[in-house]
């Protein structure tokens, strides 16, 4: 079985105001899939869905068995009292991580993402980027089977970006599925195993780039020019 499959008839924050319909697909393992779509398409609220956050939903969500998932939202939410190092621990509590294996690996990824020597101060208190990291950090201590994740490169920089895309790569290579939602299209065509294309709350096109092109009818066109056509209903000029 998937990791994750995803049938939403229909999702919306109010009852008889429907925001997402007919949104079908699933997250297999190894996979990257990105989720791509214009301000307002229903990126977020198909990600709330999944998580069972919507007031509103009518379809199934089918995680594998003992599957677990890390979730990061588009805006960082952290404990207003807790350290970064709290944080890392009162995950690792309600988590039951082994106490020696996830020390070792907040450090590693404390370093490798800049915050060691911030990692005693409250995240509240960090830039927005650091947060962005910080938050990346709290959803990889886990290892989980299932990533979801709301638009992660705002505010990251450069080098941060790269560690960001590392780290996933080598989650993906452990066998975790990922559903990423992101603007940055060119980043999304380069890493993404399939994408699915949403537009006013519906699943405008799905697949692979190549087949996202065939949908399009666009052969050789980039990510963007198929983003383009669906956003705005007409060809890239
Ligand atoms: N909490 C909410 N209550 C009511 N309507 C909402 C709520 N959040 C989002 N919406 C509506 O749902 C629709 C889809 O919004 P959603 O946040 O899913 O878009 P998105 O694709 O994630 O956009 P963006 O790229 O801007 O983040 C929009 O019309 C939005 O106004």
């Amino acid at each position: 079985m998937s990791l994750l499959k995803a049938s939403i008839n229909k999702a919306g924050y109010e009852i008889d105001k429907t925001i997402i319909h007919d949104i079908h697909f699933s997250i297999e393992s190894g996979e990257l899939i990105g989720l791509i779509g214009p301000n307002g398409a229903g990126k977020s609220t198909t990600i709330k869905s999944i998580l069972g956050l919507m007031a509103e939903l009518d379809g199934i969500i089918e995680f594998k068995k003992d599957k677990n998932y890390s979730y990061v939202p588009e805006r960082p939410i952290f404990y207003d009292e807790l350290t970064l190092w709290e944080h890392l621990d009162f995950i690792a509590a309600v988590e039951g991580l082994v106490d020696r294996d996830y020390k070792k690996k907040a450090k590693e990824l404390l370093d490798a993402y800049k915050l060691t020597d911030h990692a005693h101060e409250l995240p509240n208190t960090y830039s927005k980027g650091m947060q962005q990291k910080a938050m990346l950090i709290l959803s990889l201590i886990v290892s989980p089977s299932i990533y979801i994740i709301d638009e992660p490169f705002i505010g990251l920089d450069p080098n941060a970006m790269k560690l960001f895309l590392s780290s996933i790569e080598a989650e993906r290579t452990r066998g975790a599925g990922i559903l990423m939602s992101t603007h940055v299209l060119d980043t999304a065509e380069r890493v993404c195993d399939r994408f699915l294309l949403i537009h006013q709350g519906r699943l405008a096109a799905q697949g692979t780039l190549d087949e996202i092109r065939q949908q399009c009818n666009l052969p050789g066109g980039s990510l963007y020019d198929c983003f383009h056509l669906i956003a705005e209903g007409k060809d890239y000029e």
